[in-house]
C-alpha cells in the first residue's frame, strides 16, 4: 500500500484508471476461478453416470459454461491490462518529468556528489521498474490475491480432508516464502541494487575517461575502481543468491508435492473404511484444482520479490525528489550599482571537509576589471562560481550591488553575469540557438558576436552556417572552437558583469590575440573578473589579486605589486623568463 500510495502522488487523474483496472482485474480472477468449478461438474456427472456416458446429459452444458466463463476471464483481464498500461505510462512518465524538473532545482554540488552514471539510472530505471509493477505486477497480485481467497474457500467446501492436506503444504511452503520476503532479505536487496547503482555510474566514469586512460597509458590503474564494483557487486549478487537457495528450493519442492499429500489422504481415508467410489468426485476435484494452488503460490512469491524492488525503486527516486533544492526568493531586491562585494566569505564543498575558501574579502568596483592569478588549486575558480551561485558560500555573503546574491530573483541574478569558462558545454541545438540561448536576438546580431569571438570560420565550416545542429552527423566542435561559440554568447547578452575563466586557454596563437581584442572591448564599461594564467594579458586590470590556498595574498596593480617584489613579482620573472625561452625556441 506504502508504494501504492507514493505512486499514486505523480498519477493525477490516472490513479482512478488504476484503480479501474484492479477492479477489473478482480473480476476477472473471480471468472477464471469458475471454469475449475464448472469441470468439477462435468466429472462428477460422467462420475455418476459410468459407464453409461450418454446419461450426462448435463456434462456439454457445463462444459460450455467453463468455456464461456474462461473467455470471459481473459477478455476482462485484457481490458484490466490496458487501463493499467496507460496508467503506468502516465504515471512513469510524470515520475521522470518530476525528477528531471527537480534535478534542475539542485545545487551544481550535488552532480559532483552523485556521478551522472548514477543518477541516469535512478531516474531512468525506476521509473521503468514502477511502470512494469503497475502495468501488469499490481493488477497481478490483485488477481492473485483473489484467485487465493477463491482457492482457500474452495479447498474447504468440497471435502475439508483433501483441503487440510492441501492447506499443511500450503503453511509450509509459505513458512518458507516469509524467509525469502522477510527484512534480511529487503536489506540484501537493497545491497545488491546499491552495487549495481555503483557498477552502473563507474562504468561510465570509466567509458568517459577512456581518452585520458589510454593517452597515459593508464588501463591497468584506472580499471581499478571499475573491477572493484564489478567485484562488489559479484560479492552481493552471489550473497543474494546463496541466501535464495534454500528457501527457494524448499518452497518450489513443497509447492509442487501437493499430489503427494493428496494422495497420502486418499490412501488413509480408505484406509479408515471410508468408500473409494464415494471419495472419488471430490479427490477429482482437488487433483484438478491444485495446479492452481502451485502457480498461485509461485506466481504470489515473485509477486512480493516485485512489491520490494517497486519499494526500492520508489525510495530510490524520493531520495532525488526529497533532495533540497536551490531557493530562489519569489521577489528580489533591487540592486543599487554593478560592483562586487565578498564580504568575509568562507567556503567548502558539498560533501567535502577541506575548506577552499578562507575568510575572504575585497571589493570589485563597477566598470573596474580585476584579476585574480596564482597557484594552481589556490581557489580562484571556486571564488569566480560563488557569483553566480554555482554554489553557496559557507559563510560570509556575496553581494552584487549592495545586494546578498541569495536575495536576488534567479532571473535578476542571471540577467547581470555572463560569463566564458575553460569547461564549456554546447547544447545540441543550432549553432544560432547555442549563441542566442534563450535571447531576443535577429541574425545579424547573432552573426555580429560571432564575428567578434573568431566564430566566422566555424559558420563557414559548415554549409548550413547558423542552422547547423551540433551533435548531427559530423558536427564536432574543438575545445578552442567551443570556447568562441561561448566568448559570442557573452558578446551577445552584454550583461554588466563578465566573468571569464582561462577564456583562450584553448585559443591557438591567431585566434587568441583577435578573442583578447574582442574580450577587452567587451570589458568596457563592465565588471569584469579574469583569471588567467599568461599573465600578459591581465597586466592593464584595475586591481590584481593573487590567491593563495584559499586566501588573498597580495592585492594591486601591476606597477604596485612588481614594485613590492612579492609573490606576484616572482610570478612574473617565471613568466617573462618563459615568455622568453618560448621566442627563443622559434627565433
Ligand atoms: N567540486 C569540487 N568538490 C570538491 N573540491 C573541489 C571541487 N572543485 C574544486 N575543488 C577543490 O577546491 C580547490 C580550489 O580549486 P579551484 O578550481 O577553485 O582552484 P583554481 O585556483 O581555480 O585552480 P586552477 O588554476 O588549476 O584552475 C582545489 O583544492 C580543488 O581540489
Amino acid at each position: 500500500m506504502s508504494v501504492l500510495r507514493s505512486l499514486f502522488a505523480y498519477a493525477g487523474r490516472h490513479k482512478y484508471l488504476t484503480m479501474l483496472s484492479l477492479l477489473f482485474s478482480f473480476i476477472s480472477a473471480v471468472f477464471l476461478l469458475m471454469p475449475f468449478l464448472w469441470i468439477w461438474k462435468v466429472v462428477e456427472e460422467i462420475l455418476k453416470v459410468y459407464p453409461d456416458f450418454g446419461q450426462a446429459a448435463d456434462a456439454a452444458k457445463y462444459g460450455w459454461y467453463a468455456l464461456i466463463s474462461a473467455a470471459a476471464g481473459i477478455l476482462i483481464y485484457v481490458a484490466s491490462l490496458l487501463c493499467s498500461h496507460l496508467a503506468a505510462f502516465r504515471i512513469a512518465a510524470n515520475m521522470r518529468k518530476t525528477a528531471m524538473h527537480h534535478v534542475v532545482t539542485l545545487p551544481l554540488g550535488y552532480f559532483s556528489k552523485e556521478g551522472s552514471g548514477k543518477l541516469r539510472k535512478i531516474i531512468d530505471e525506476s521509473a521503468a521498474s514502477t511502470e512494469t509493477y503497475l502495468a501488469h505486477q499490481l493488477p497481478d497480485s490483485v488477481q492473485l490475491m483473489t484467485t487465493v481467497i477463491g482457492v482457500l474457500i474452495c479447498l474447504f467446501v468440497f471435502n475439508w480432508r483433501f483441503g487440510a492436506a492441501v492447506l499443511i503444504a500450503l503453511i509450509f511452503a509459505f513458512l518458507n516464502m516469509m524467509k525469502m520476503v522477510g527484512k534480511g532479505l529487503q536489506e540484501s536487496m537493497k545491497a545488491y541494487m546499491d552495487a549495481l547503482e555503483g557498477m552502473s555510474n563507474e562504468a561510465v566514469e570509466y567509458i568517459r575517461g577512456i581518452p585520458v586512460v589510454k593517452t597515459f597509458q593508464q588501463t591497468v590503474y584506472s580499471f581499478e575502481r571499475f573491477y572493484k564494483s564489478i567485484k562488489n557487486y559479484e560479492k552481493f549478487a552471489l550473497g543474494y543468491t546463496n541466501q535464495m537457495r534454500m528457501p527457494m528450493t524448499l518452497f518450489t519442492t513443497l509447492i509442487n508435492s501437493v499430489f503427494v499429500f493428496l494422495i497420502g489422504t486418499m490412501a488413509l481415508l480408505i484406509a479408515y473404511g471410508f468408500d473409494a467410489g464415494a471419495l472419488m468426485p471430490d479427490f477429482m476435484f482437488y487433483v484438478i484444482f491444485t495446479p492452481i494452488v502451485a502457480v498461485t503460490a509461485n506466481k504470489m512469491m515473485f509477486a512480493s520479490e516485485n512489491n520490494m524492488l517497486a519499494k526500492d525503486a520508489v525510495q530510490r527516486m524520493e531520495g532525488i525528489t526529497k533532495e533540497k533544492a536551490f531557493q530562489y526568493p519569489e521577489k528580489g531586491r533591487k540592486i543599487k550599482n554593478h560592483d562586487i562585494v565578498f564580504d568575509h566569505v568562507s567556503f567548502t564543498y558539498p560533501g567535502s571537509e577541506a575548506e577552499v575558501l578562507h575568510d575572504i574579502s575585497l571589493e570589485i568596483k563597477e566598470s573596474t576589471t580585476v584579476a585574480f592569478v596564482g597557484k594552481s588549486g589556490g581557489g580562484k575558480s571556486t571564488l569566480v562560481s560563488l557569483i553566480p551561485r554555482f554554489y553557496d558560500v559557507t559563510e560570509g555573503a556575496v553581494l552584487i550591488g549592495g545586494v546578498n546574491v541569495k536575495n536576488m530573483t534567479e532571473e535578476e541574478l542571471m540577467d547581470q553575469v555572463s560569463f566564458v569558462f575553460q569547461d564549456n558545454r554546447l547544447l545540441k541545438k543550432t549553432l544560432r540557438e547555442n549563441i542566442k540561448m534563450g535571447l531576443e536576438a535577429d541574425d545579424p546580431a547573432v552573426l555580429e558576436a560571432a564575428k567578434k569571438a573568431q566564430c566566422m570560420e566555424i559558420l563557414e565550416k559548415f554549409p548550413q552556417g547558423l542552422d547547423t545542429e551540433i551533435g548531427s552527423s559530423g558536427v564536432y566542435l574543438s575545445g578552442g572552437e567551443t570556447q568562441r561559440m561561448t566568448l559570442a554568447r557573452a558578446i551577445l547578452k552584454n550583461a554588466p558583469i563578465l566573468l571569464l575563466d582561462e577564456a583562450t586557454a584553448y585559443a591557438d596563437s591567431d585566434n587568441e590575440l583577435l578573442m583578447q581584442r574582442a574580450i577587452r572591448e567587451l570589458s568596457q564599461n563592465k565588471t569584469t573578473i579574469m583569471i588567467a594564467h599568461r599573465l600578459s594579458t591581465i597586466v592593464n586590470a584595475d586591481c590584481i589579486y593573487v590567491i593563495d590556498d584559499g586566501r588573498i595574498l597580495e592585492a594591486g596593480s601591476h606597477k604596485e605589486l612588481l614594485k613590492k617584489n612579492g609573490e606576484y613579482a616572482r610570478m612574473w620573472r617565471q613568466y617573462s623568463q618563459s615568455v622568453e625561452w618560448k621566442a627563443g625556441e622559434t627565433a
